[in-house]
């Protein structure tokens, strides 16, 4: 049984972007609970990112409105989380843990050895593997409580088994500490495995929104996770053969 959780809540309305006048998401509308944790998946190009950022606030939306209600009256804090490190290579990796933050030293730390760096925060960036580089990362990002991560192919240059790693060092932190989540990945296996839901962006809108109703723990090798997995892929290998400029 789920706990109540905490976290942002989000609700999108008629939400819209576009480039040189081509709408990249259009007229899209979606609510997602507070502490959820919430996928992603669609064809290169869909407008994963691109939905990303505006949810963030680093880029404006053509129309409609993103509606962020945190625990308290104020805005929630959201942190955003790439594929790349984005790591000072000049600073250890505990000063890039407090990038931007005064003090907080100890909880820094603390952070370290909740992604099992414990011993690496007087490390250079360039000693550190591309695994540890995002734990790293994700330290960082939890330094800042966020009530809405964002998480943008976080995992997607790791190799597989350090992915599933990650994947599982993510869950239990999610687990222990109640947080709204929005991860894009390519992994449908991923997705599957680690969200409450799964939304699939298709033509600028939700094309599929799957509730993964499983137990966490069985999900891996599961007969329903598997079927779930073929039908995904199959409707998103299609956009492909009949629009091959978009792959
Ligand atoms: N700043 C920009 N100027 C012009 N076009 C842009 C800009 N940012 C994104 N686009 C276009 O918007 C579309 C969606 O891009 P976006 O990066 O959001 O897709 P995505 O689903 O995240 O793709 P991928 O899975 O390949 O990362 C693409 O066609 C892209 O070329």
């Amino acid at each position: 049984m789920t706990p109540a959780r905490a976290g942002a809540r989000l609700a999108l309305e008629g939400l819209g972007r576009q480039y040189d006048g081509r709408w990249v998401l259009e007229n899209l509308d979606l609510d997602v609970e507070a502490g959820s944790f919430v996928s992603f998946l669609g064809p290169s190009g869909a407008g994963k990112s691109t939905l990303l950022r505006i949810i963030a606030g680093l880029e404006k939306p053509s129309a409609g409105t993103v509606g962020l209600q945190g625990e308290g009256p104020q805005p929630p804090m959201v942190r955003m989380m790439f594929q790349e490190d984005r790591m000072l290579p000049w600073r250890s990796v505990e000063d890039n843990v407090l990038l931007g933050v005064k003090g907080r030293r100890d909880e820094a730390r603390a952070l370290l050895e909740a992604v099992g760096l414990g011993d690496r925060g007087g490390a250079w960036p360039a000693e550190l593997s591309g695994g540890q580089k995002q734990r790293v990362a994700l330290a960082r990002a939890l330094l800042h409580h966020p009530e809405l991560l964002l998480l943008d192919e976080p995992f997607g240059a790791l190799d597989a088994i350090t992915r599933i790693a990650m994947q599982q060092l993510l869950e239990r932190l999610w687990l222990e500490q109640p947080r709204t989540v929005l991860l894009v990945t390519h992994d449908v296996e991923e997705a599957l495995v680690l969200s409450d839901r799964v939304l699939v962006l298709a033509d600028g809108a939700v094309g599929r929104d799957l509730r993964i109703d499983l137990p966490r723990g069985e999900r891996r090798g599961h007969p329903r996770l598997v079927a779930w997995k073929e039908e995904l892929l199959q409707g998103l290998l299609a956009p492909h053969s009949s629009a091959p400029a978009d792959v």
